[in-house]
């Protein structure tokens, strides 16, 4: 750090400077303007919080800070203050989370759709491909999950020139930081409730963050739907998870607070462990299992062989991007269109043309998640070129999207116990559960947020990619 963090007792305004209510209100969210030594003091007491609280992930540069809960803790990065974001434009983003739950229902049903829209894709994407084998033979066997739990998150920026609420992308498999994000949404009330009145900041516009919880009620639902008593809820995770305290929230609400007991297994563990009940039931190491809950599963390296028709494989595949389109109440797709970018398959050669000349206007994307996966700027227009030299179909295996241009805000950015004053722009994630027992709707709610602010600078996003903090939004 600049220079060593100390906690530090400030009782009256005048050690911080006086500033003008025009200049103050006008300014309000320019958090670079307010005193080095309150901003220490705030970043001090912010790091106590987070370490009382569990705000915490392993250190990416300690052993076993992946595997072995307790070792290597450090606090996960976050904004020192809460991202200013208009409540019209929040408003919007949590009304449209049912509405993308049910999407994302009618989508994985549709077998037929789903086949469809990605054969091309199918055909140059090896993973997609395989994917898609498996639930083409989920589809044969006419295997159904009755019980189907959606644990989503639909991401989006404000778009600066057009004010427009523009998505990102929709997750609809290992949505993370419902446990974490709860947590900066309290440090930031907290924060606002010690040092509101110094900062002209009242506390009630951070709005209350109930993610964890609502994602531990969802998961309990689903397992009392499936009514076995000792049945457990499986965690697919990573072998290395060094974000696995947003997952332990989960999994200790829910023994706690609804006694149900969870097991974490690797794809790999369940490959060795798993077995298919002649009733269609899947026991792993020899235990029932109610839910499977992916916190893996969405990236080529989770999958370590073909056998994995064990699970419902229809939710995964509506994570592709190219799929954003289905239902049929006319003001509810007008609602969804609304917050649509511009999203294009690379055989429009029109958007090609436009894209070579324009390429920062555009982000290129494969059929991935989990950060670090998109194409910015010059390599667009040479990642273009090059398919269209190839002439070859691989250019199925990408998307072109408009690219979203947030406003910068003058941000403070916490990594390692230490503070940066860095221009950021933001991303607002909400949380949607969803639950469905055959044909009855059980939950189909908004359940949260997550706001994620990176430096402007930066063309890739992502908390556990490295490139953005845990945020949360003051409404303005
Ligand atoms: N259309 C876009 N405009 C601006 N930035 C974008 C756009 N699409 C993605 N990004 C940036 O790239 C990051 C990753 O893209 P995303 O589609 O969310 O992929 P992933 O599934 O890997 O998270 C986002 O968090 C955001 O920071
Ligand atoms: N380590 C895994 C990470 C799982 C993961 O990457 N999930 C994607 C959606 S697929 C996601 O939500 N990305 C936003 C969080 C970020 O910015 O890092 C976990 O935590 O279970
Ligand atoms: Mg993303």
């Amino acid at each position: 750090c600049p220079k060593p963090l100390f906690s530090l007792n400030l009782m009256s305004k005048s050690k911080c400077g006086n500033v003008d209510d025009h200049t103050l209100t006008s300014s309000l969210f320019d958090y670079h303007r307010f005193d080095h030594q309150l901003l220490q003091s705030i970043a001090y007491d912010s790091l106590v919080w987070a370490s009382l609280h569990g705000l915490l992930v392993g250190h990416k540069s300690i052993q076993n800070s992946g595997t072995v809960p307790g070792v290597g803790l450090v606090h996960a990065p976050f904004a020192l203050l809460p991202n200013p974001f208009p409540e019209i434009h929040w408003k919007q983003a949590c009304h449209l989370a049912p509405l993308f739950n049910e999407l994302v229902d009618r989508v994985s049903l549709d077998g037929k759709f789903l086949q469809e829209s990605l054969s091309r894709t199918k055909k140059v994407d090896e993973f997609t491909s395989r994917l898609l084998d498996i639930h083409s033979k989920m589809l044969e066997i006419n295997k159904k999950e009755d019980i189907r739990l959606g644990l989503h998150r639909s991401d989006y920026m404000l778009d600066e020139q057009t004010n427009s609420l523009l998505q990102i992308e929709l997750n609809t498999i290992s949505s993370s930081f419902a446990g974490l994000s709860s947590l900066v949404s309290k440090l930031h009330r907290n924060t606002l409730s010690h040092y509101g009145k110094l900062l002209g900041l009242d506390s009630e516009r951070v709005p209350a963050n109930n993610s964890v919880n609502l994602f531990v009620e969802a998961l309990a639902k689903a397992w009392s739907e499936y009514n076995n008593p000792r049945a457990v809820i499986m965690f697919i995770v990573q072998a290395v998870e060094r974000n696995m305290y947003d997952q332990h929230f989960l999994s200790v609400y829910l023994r706690e607070r609804h006694h149900i007991t969870t097991i974490r297994k690797t794809l790999a563990e369940v490959d060795q462990e798993g077995e298919l009940l002649p009733d269609g039931t899947l026991a792993v190491g020899g235990q029932a299992i109610a839910v499977i809950y992916f916190r893996a599963g969405y990236t080529p390296a989770d999958f370590p062989s073909e056998s994995f028709s064990l699970v419902d494989l229809s939710f995964l595949s509506v994570w592709i991007k190219s799929i954003s389109r289905f239902l049929e109440n006319k003001d509810d797709i007008a609602k969804l269109r609304e917050c649509f970018a511009g999203l294009w398959s690379l055989d429009d050669s029109d958007i090609a043309r436009k894209a070579i000349e324009r390429p920062e206007l555009y982000v290129m994307k494969p059929q991935r998640e989990g950060g670090g996966n998109n194409i910015y700027g010059d390599a667009v227009r040479e990642t273009l070129q090059k398919l269209q030299k190839a002439g070859s179909q691989e250019d199925a295996a990408y998307i072109l999207m408009q690219r979203i241009f947030p406003t910068t805000s003058a941000a403070i950015l916490m990594r390692d116990g230490c503070w940066h004053k860095d221009h950021a722009i933001s991303e607002l994630g909400i949380y949607g559960t969803y639950l469905r027992n055959k044909d009855k709707v059980i939950m189909n709610n908004q359940s949260g947020y997550l706001m994620r602010t990176k430096v402007s600078s930066s063309d890739e996003g992502g908390v556990a990619a490295g490139f953005a903090v845990l945020d949360s939004v003051y409404l303005t």
